[in-house]
């Protein structure tokens, strides 16, 4: 009995020992409020709105409906610039600092050190884990220098096939949308999907040397898990409450998101199996012709590229190269690359491509111009796209440009500061948010005068010397810049000369009623149809719209007129 009692004893603090945790714990609140208030006062020394709520901050104004949150920013913004050249926001308890001049966006992007990236990525980790985009450290550098070579000018060119292809089949696509139209007195068809199917065909095909099909058969699995995962992570990204992970978890969109994760893996795993086992093959025959032949070793890089570049390999097969039998890259590691570059490739093309559709449709006198250049090129032919063609699109190169200058794909991208960092003479400390905003960037009138007007010649000839080298980031810049980023100015060029070969476009919807909505990529709010995630489904209406007849009139009938939205 004593024995027990003195057991209990034991486990009893003392008075002392209370005293002490009191005090330890006292002095602990002290110091770390001491360390946030004067977080805080230096982050309020940083210009910005006051913070009405002391632990939400701005976070009730920020909490607008989508529809109106990427325009407000950019309201504000556009006000705020004419003072200042940075703008903070609290977002709860965490500040955020929004860049947008040339030398802030040089300070963040130009750094070596500065490549972490923002909370938000956390959301494609489940999907991406950390690949390319979201990964950091030495496994970023790593992974940059290993994946540089498969994006290599002589392997893009092989590409182009399928650049071509797919282009076809979306001009074969739009002429059923514009027959069924017909058919049903309709007189409009959203456009973005369609691009939108496109570029996801060329993307599986390219990354991974597979068909989706999603053009011929909307109704793929893959292709509704890739969209509907989109759709889970930019909700995510735009409600608090479901960010953290036992929150998430606990709301049905969590089990949607495992189902599209076992498609979307299960999918990426079967195809890298499938292509391991190809290549085994094909370094056999390979073995077995030099041993016959007796070939050289390849002297330089080119060479090199050369061998591994026959017969055409997706950008996976380039990976299963390079992992040298798992010694480098193991299966997991080759498939979160190949997610990445299915993830990064598709929204922000199609974005890209059917802004600039919309574009040219609203400017009667480009879309002149690009037809002028069309027709150089390829006079009466419709023959395939070819490298040299691609070389020769200079104007609509520029169209491309002005486009994503005006509409940038990405419309933020963020870094969490690993150290503090001075950006305009102000000390943005450690841990961090800061973001670059292109879209306001892109409209500095010093750089691009005139600038909501849509000229593609600011981008013709040597036009773009007299520019700051930070002033027109729609890829990023500096260390994290796109590593996509030639490969989607190819496919851009392919998808829309073949669209403009084939079609006149005029665009019906002004730029100013345009309702834009800054998610993942920057879209248009009625432009875009996604399948719902769950059960809900948003029904869209018609905005952006395009009025379609035959392109090349010098040999293709012209049809009767019809209106396309997009
Ligand atoms: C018009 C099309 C595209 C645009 C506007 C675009 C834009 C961007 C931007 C702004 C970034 C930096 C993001 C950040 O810092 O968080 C980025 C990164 C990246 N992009 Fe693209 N991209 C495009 C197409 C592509 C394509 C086609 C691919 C692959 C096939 C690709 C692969 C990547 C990858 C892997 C990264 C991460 C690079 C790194 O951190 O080292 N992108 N892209």
């Amino acid at each position: 009995m004593l024995d027990e009692h003195l057991k209990v004893d034991r486990w009893m603090p003392s008075t002392f020992t209370v005293w002490m945790a009191t005090f330890f714990t006292i002095v602990a609140i002290c110091v770390f409020t001491k360390k946030r208030l004067a977080f805080v006062e230096h982050c309020n020394s940083i210009p910005g709105p006051p913070a009405p709520l002391p632990l939400l901050g701005n976070a009730l104004e920020l909490l607008r409906d989508p529809d109106e949150l990427f325009q407000f920013l950019i309201d504000y913004l556009h006000e705020w610039r004419q003072h200042f050249p940075i703008l903070r926001f609290w977002l709860g308890p965490f500040p955020i600092f929004l860049l947008y001049t040339p030398e802030g966006t040089e300070a963040l992007l130009g750094s070596n050190k500065l490549i972490d990236k923002s909370r938000e990525y956390q959301y494609l980790h489940p999907w991406l884990n950390t690949g390319l985009l979201t990964s950091t450290g030495t496994k970023w550098h790593g992974r940059r220098k290993m994946l540089t070579p498969t994006f290599h000018f002589k392997i893009l060119e092989d590409f182009i096939d399928i650049f071509n292809k797919q282009s076809v089949v979306l001009v074969q696509k739009l002429r059923e949308a514009h027959q069924d139209m017909l058919a049903t007195n309709g007189d409009r068809v959203n456009l973005f999907p369609y691009v939108a199917r496109c570029t996801l065909d060329i993307i599986c095909e390219t990354a991974m040397g597979r068909h989706v099909d999603a053009q011929l058969n909307n109704d793929s699995e893959y292709v509704k898990a890739v969209c509907t995962i989109g759709r889970i992570v930019q909700t995510r990204q735009a409600q608090p409450w479901l960010q953290p992970e036992l929150l998430f978890q606990c709301h049905p969109m969590a089990k949607t998101q495992q189902k599209c994760l076992d498609i979307l893996h299960g999918f990426t795993d079967k195809v890298l199996q499938e292509r391991k086992a190809e290549h085994r093959i094909r370094k056999a025959e390979e073995l077995a012709r030099k041993e016959n032949k007796n070939l050289p070793s390849p002297s330089n890089v080119d060479d090199a590229v050369d061998l591994i570049k026959k017969p055409r390999l997706a950008f996976l097969d380039l990976l299963i190269e390079a992992s040298q039998d798992g010694t480098l890259l193991s299966d997991l590691d080759i498939r979160e690359e190949v997610d990445t570059f299915m993830f990064e490739g598709q929204d922000t093309t199609a974005a890209a491509v059917s802004w600039c559709l919309y574009l040219i449709g609203s400017h009667p006198e480009v879309q002149d111009r690009v037809s002028e250049e069309l027709n150089l090129v390829f006079g009466t032919s419709d023959r395939p796209i070819t490298m040299a063609d691609i070389l020769q699109l200079k104007y609509l190169e520029c169209c491309i440009k002005e486009a994503l200058r005006l509409y940038p794909s990405v419309a933020m991208y963020g870094r969490t500061l690993s150290e503090d960092a001075i950006i305009h003479g102000y000390v943005i400390p450690a841990g961090s948010t800061v973001a670059v905003i292109p879209y306001s960037l892109h409209r500095d009138p010093q750089q691009f005068p005139d600038p909501e007007c849509f000229n593609p010649d600011r981008f013709w000839g040597d036009s773009k010397r007299s520019r700051h080298p930070y002033a027109y980031v729609p890829f990023s810049a500096g260390p994290r810049n796109c590593i996509g980023q030639k490969y989607a100015v190819m496919e851009e060029k392919v998808v829309l000369a073949t669209v403009l070969r084939n079609f006149h476009l005029e665009s019906l919807e002004k730029r100013e009623d345009l309702i834009l909505i800054g998610e993942l990529v920057l879209r248009p709010r009625d432009g875009v149809q996604n399948p719902p995630i769950g059960n809900r489904s948003r029904l869209k209406g018609k905005r952006l719209l395009l009025f379609v007849r035959s392109a090349v009139t010098a040999y293709k009938e012209i049809n009767r007129p019809t209106v396309m939205e997009l």
